[in-house]
């Protein structure tokens, strides 16, 4: 897909500003301001944490080692490893957990379908832990809980904590997986029905389950919240609970120092007074980098992701709420481009934007030399411009008041839904485990992130569709060409985003085309929209659950 430019820049007419009329979205102020700022000078001293850790971590991996040779017990395995997932400990043990799981998939497994003769919890758990493995094992093990007609027990309405474990795992299912499909409706509807009659905390793990199915979570929020579950249960491990309370402050002070330094750099562009029209959500954008990845090694890409999308956020209010189309042309062009010398034909409200633009890929470009990498900062111009082109695109739809085929609009959404760029910029933050190779690949537009772009774009427009001042949405779209009701049209929306999901679960399993760090900043940057999207656009309407989240993970630290 070549990136060429469309048409001629011409130096664009002096013309009274005062007469155009520009619509106004009236976004919400930034709720955080300058606070995170005052953390980039605070000390981190973590020397004597880190000496503690050190210890902690081996304490944990002799932990593994014997449970693994002496491995009989599947339950207890599985439920030390599930727990040192959800406390967010995993990149610290993958290879003791890869082992562990290992003998685990060769004990238990034959021809792909678990030979486990347990209850529903342990074999819905061990299926999770194998299939979050990459091994493509088979759901067929969840037949003997199903009755002589065909439908799951009724019995099974008393193992609360079974039916929980099989939800889980239905949010993995994959294409044809007709039995997980039915285990989604039977768990979903019945723990729904059964809170009322649950104590007050077996319904609220019920509730908090079915809200942040695990696979969908961010893996920053799972483990605060199970940081705190976990102490409650009064079989915990002491040792595990304080390496992960130790572990997860230790990174939030890391996590508050970078969302400080980009929050300065941020106000030094003072792009919130010379956009005052678009989003100003530097921090909003910062949780979203992170998570991608919060891991601490990960700090280049965070801020390289949280740069580039506080600029892709102003273009965007810029060609969907302020620009006229005649200055949208100019900037499509300019971008084409990438010469500096265009910014002489940009209005004047254009030109910081552009220069900052330029500016931030050249900083790429550096810090990608530094790694001999310099190569890797092409793919992401050219996604920059794809996503321009495609903004443009929408822009003129909504000039000429022109609603697309599903199909048209798909095609160009994908490409604003901006996770194709996203995903380049996630492998600028990889190292050299992000090849050539891997960014060719991505070029050809592979099926899990493809499936990744059609989620961020559906379930962004299922969930803001009614407040758009632009564009036609997919669901308006498909209203139209199918001459359907809203709600049919949201219900196959709706369908296609859990087709979509499907697509990424497959692409998961073994054998995967790239690395498997690679793959999982596809799949949590589609997490990422799972979550930011829950019940509202959480983007545009920060103060609520974009907040809680926010203050969950970046302010407040674990009780030691
Ligand atoms: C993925 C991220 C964090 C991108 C940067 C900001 C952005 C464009 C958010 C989506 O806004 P929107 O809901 O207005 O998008 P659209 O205009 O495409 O509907």
């Amino acid at each position: 897909m070549p990136v060429s430019a469309t048409s001629s820049l011409v130096a664009p007419t002096p013309h009274d500003n005062s007469n155009i009329f520009r619509r106004s979205a009236n976004f919400h102020p930034t709720i955080w301001g300058d606070h995170f700022i005052q953390y980039v000078s605070e000390p981190m001293e973590i020397d004597e944490i880190m000496k503690q850790i050190v210890m902690l971590k081996e304490k944990v991996s002799k932990m593994l080692v014997l449970m693994n040779e002496s491995a009989t017990r599947p339950l207890e395995e599985a439920n030390l490893i599930d727990s040192i997932q959800r406390l967010g400990l995993y990149h610290h043990f993958e290879h003791e957990i890869g082992e562990v799981l290992q003998h685990i998939h060769n004990s238990y497994v034959e021809n792909g379908a678990i030979t486990l003769n347990e209850d529903l919890h342990c074999v819905a758990l061990v299926f999770r832990l194998l299939r979050q493995q990459g091994y493509h094992i088979l759901p067929d093990v969840f037949k003997k809980f199903k009755n002589e007609q065909g439908n799951f027990n009724e019995t099974l309405f008393g193992d609360v904590e079974g039916m929980i474990s099989l939800f889980e795992v239905t949010h993995m299912r994959i294409h044809g997986e007709d039995i997980l499909d039915e285990a989604f409706v039977f768990t979903s509807s019945h723990l729904e029905m059964m809170t009322p009659q649950l104590s007050l905390s077996l319904a609220a793990k019920v509730n908090h389950s079915l809200k942040w199915p695990l696979f969908k979570n961010l893996p920053r929020l799972v483990a605060r919240y199970y940081i705190s579950t976990y102490e409650e249960d009064p079989s915990h491990d002491a040792t595990l609970l304080l390496l992960a309370k130790l572990d997860f402050n230790l990174l939030q002070k890391q996590h508050k120092k970078e969302a400080g330094e980009l929050s300065k750099w941020w106000k030094d562009l003072d792009l919130e007074t010379k956009f005052p029209f678009a989003r100003n959500r530097i921090i909003e954008l910062y949780f979203w980098s992170m998570g991608v990845y919060f891991e601490p090694q990960y700090s280049l890409g965070r801020r390289i992701m949280t740069k580039v999308l506080s600029l892709v956020s102003i273009i965007d209010d810029t060609y969907d709420v302020y620009g006229t189309i005649e200055e949208l042309q100019l900037f499509t062009d300019a971008i084409e481009r990438w010469d500096i010398k265009c910014m002489d034909f940009l209005p004047e409200y254009m030109k910081c934007v552009y220069n900052s633009l330029l500016d931030l890929y050249e900083e790429i470009e550096q810090e990608m030399a530094k790694e001999g990498r310099t190569l890797s900062a092409i793919y992401v111009k050219n996604e920059l411009i794809r996503l321009v082109q495609s903004y443009f695109t929408e822009a003129k739809w909504f000039n000429s008041k022109y609603i697309p085929t599903v199909e048209e609009y798909v095609a160009n959404g994908i490409v604003t839904s901006v996770n194709y760029l996203l995903t380049a910029i996630s492998f600028i933050g990889m190292g050299s485990i992000a090849t050539q190779e891997t960014f060719r690949w991505l070029t050809n537009r592979p099926k899990i992130v493809s499936a990744s772009c059609i989620i961020g774009r559906l379930v962004n427009d299922l969930l803001s569709n009614e407040k758009r001042g632009h564009v036609a949405s997919a669901i308006e779209c498909y209203m139209k060409q199918y001459g359907v009701s809203r709600e049919d049209a949201i219900n196959e929306i709706s369908r296609q985003v859990t087709n979509a999901w499907k697509d990424i679960n497959e692409n998961l399993l073994h054998p995967i085309q790239v690395p498997k760090p690679l793959l999982i900043r596809v799949l949590n940057l589609t997490r990422a929209i799972d979550v930011m999207y829950k019940e509202e656009d959480g983007y545009t309407h920060s103060l609520r659950l974009t907040k809680n989240y926010i203050q969950s993970i970046m302010l407040n630290p674990c009780q030691i």
